[in-house]
Order: structure tokens, then sequence, then C-alpha cells
């Protein structure tokens, strides 16, 4: 799903690569968390999953993408594959709730019926069902930042990328927000989560991807956030999973939200259609398909960094 090989990115007009030669690979389905001190390159990597940024070195892979060859007529349709979650919500404050998440799919082209159908599916999804009309100076962060999840899943992407969502929010909050990225992770999206926060990596107990001054030096299964020496994986040569399907193709947009009406898509002149979305896909409750995909890691070594 989301491939790195030996990828460095240096910015402009600077010395040390934020990136250097970073290997990494996360497949379909996997639950991931990137972490490191302040600038030790987590943003960097999402920005070349989401193709913002260029790699200067090396090959980058997405969804069966290869990001250096990738014409920019087609960046939109990676991204309409990946969804991102920011620390700072990022919401449209004179939009409601509903608007805001339906805004994702209307930029897509989806029809009314499609946005009445999923819009309120996703929100219930996330807990916020019955806040439909509240705009986002009435809720609270962390209900905010489950806005910000609803719109960036509402199209069910592929992908979804997370950077500090947690930046923001205390503790208890917090987990309550990673334990959606995990449930929205067992529909079979592919979430990664970049994070200072020590609390939730350690109560998941998911993958770990540690970066240090731009270097990875660890990666560990169920792992937790630690500073100290700890086993490095590297990936063996079994097959990857089954593929899963993409998102619906959409003919391609701009990205961002237009200025459309902010009153459109109320609930009430929305019509039935048959092209809504499938149901979301198996319940938190559920437990997880192993499929191999946490037996795909073995410890070769043990990172001094
Ligand atoms: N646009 C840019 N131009 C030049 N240097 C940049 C740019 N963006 C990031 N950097 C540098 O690249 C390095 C990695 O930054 P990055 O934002 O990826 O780190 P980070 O781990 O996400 O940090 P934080 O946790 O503080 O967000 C830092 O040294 C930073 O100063």
């Amino acid at each position: 799903m989301i491939l790195f090989e030996n990828v460095t990115k240096t910015y402009p007009r600077t010395t040390r690569p934020a990136l250097d030669d970073v290997s990494l690979e996360i497949p379909r389905g996997e639950f991931a968390f990137v972490v490191g001190t302040s600038g030790s390159g987590k943003s960097t990597m999402m920005q070349l999953v989401m193709k913002e940024q260029d790699a200067t070195r090396g090959r980058i892979l997405v969804a069966g993408r290869e990001l250096d060859r990738l014409p920019e007529r087609k960046v939109p349709a990676l991204r309409r594959e990946i969804g991102c979650v920011f620390q700072d919500f990022r919401l449209l404050p004179n939009k409601t709730v509903f608007q805001n998440v339906a805004y994702a799919l209307q930029v897509l082209g989806s029809s009314r019926a499609r946005i009445r159908q999923t819009v309120p599916e996703t929100l219930e999804l996330v807990g916020l069902a019955g806040m439909e009309k509240r705009l986002p100076h009435q809720l609270s962060g962390g209900e905010q930042q489950r806005v910000a999840i609803a719109r960036a899943f509402v199209n069910r992407p592929p992908v979804l990328l997370a950077d500090e969502p947690t930046g923001n929010l205390d503790p208890d909050t917090s987990l309550g927000i990673v334990q959606l990225l995990d449930r929205i992770n067992r529909t079979g999206t592919t979430v990664v989560m970049a994070t200072h926060d020590t609390v939730t990596v350690n109560a998941m107990r998911k993958r770990v991807v540690r970066l240090d001054r731009g270097v990875l030096v660890s990666d560990m299964e169920a792992g937790d956030y630690t500073t100290g020496s700890i086993p490095r994986i590297r990936l063996d040569d079994e097959p990857a999973a089954a593929p899963r399907p993409m998102a619906a193709e959409a003919p391609d947009v701009a990205d961002g939200y237009d200025d459309a009406d902010p009153t459109a898509y109320g609930e009430s002149d929305l019509d039935d259609d048959p092209d809504a979305l499938p149901p979301i896909g198996r319940d938190a409750d559920e437990p997880r398909p192993r499929g191999g995909i946490f037996r795909r890691h073995k410890a070769v070594q043990t990172s001094d960094r």
C-alpha cells in the first residue's frame, strides 16, 4: 500500500536531509504510528505520501502508483485515495458538521442521494450522530477532530494519514480519537499516524516506526513509544495481502473545497439514489482479520540510536 525505498528528502537551502535513506513498507490494512522528536521528519514523510513534496532520491509507491512518475494531472486521483487529518482540524467555520463532511463528497461529484446516505452513516461511525447542525465553534476540540476524521473518511479512502491528530487534545480525548482511527482501520483502511503522544501509542500496541533526525531507527510491531534501543525489523518476502477495492473513480477536481452555497445539501432536498456507498464494513468489536500482516515482519538487528 505504501512503500518507501531508500527515500531521501532534502529541502532547498538546507544541508541535512529531512528524511535520510528511509526504506519502509506499510501493507494494506495496517495501522502504523510514526514517532520521533520535533523535526525528525514525520510530517515530511506524510507530505511525500500525499505528493505534496517530492523525494530528492529513492522510490515511493502509494496505492500502486509510483509517485516520481506520476503526472501532475493524476495527483488529484492519488489524493482521493488518501484521507488526511491534521492537528488543527481545518474545518470550515461557517459550515455545519453535516456540511463540512458533505463537502468532501461534493468536490468528488457525488450525488445528493449518496451524500444524504453516507454523511449520516459516517457521522454515526465517528460518534457525532445528532450533532449534524452544529457549527465547529459549538463543538469541543475532540468533537471537531471527529468531524475532521469523518470528512477524511467519508469517501472510504484506502489510506488515512493523521499528522499529530491529538496534538491539541487532552489525554482522555486523545485516546478516544486514536480508538476511532483504530475502528476506521478495522474497516480495511490503512492508517498512518504521526505523533508525539506517548500515552496513546503505548496504549494501542500497534506498529511503531521511529524517526531520529530523518533516519528510520526502529520499526516495531505492537511497539511502544520509547527513546531507548529497541529491536529494528525488516520485511520478509511474503506475498502481499489480497487487494482491496479502491475508492470509486470520480472526475478530476481541484483539491480542497469549492465555494458553493454553504446551505447546499440540507438533508431535506436530497433525493434517493441507488449509487450510495457500501455500508461500513466490520465493526470495531469484531476480531481483526489476521491476513499475515504482522507475520510479514521479523526482528533482524538492534538499533543503537
Ligand atoms: N518546507 C521546508 N523547507 C525547509 N526545511 C523544512 C521544510 N519542512 C520541514 N523542514 C525541515 O525538515 C526537518 C523535518 O521536519 P518535519 O516537519 O518533517 O519534522 P516533524 O517530525 O514532523 O516535526 P514536528 O513534530 O515538529 O512537526 C526539520 O529540520 C525541518 O526544519
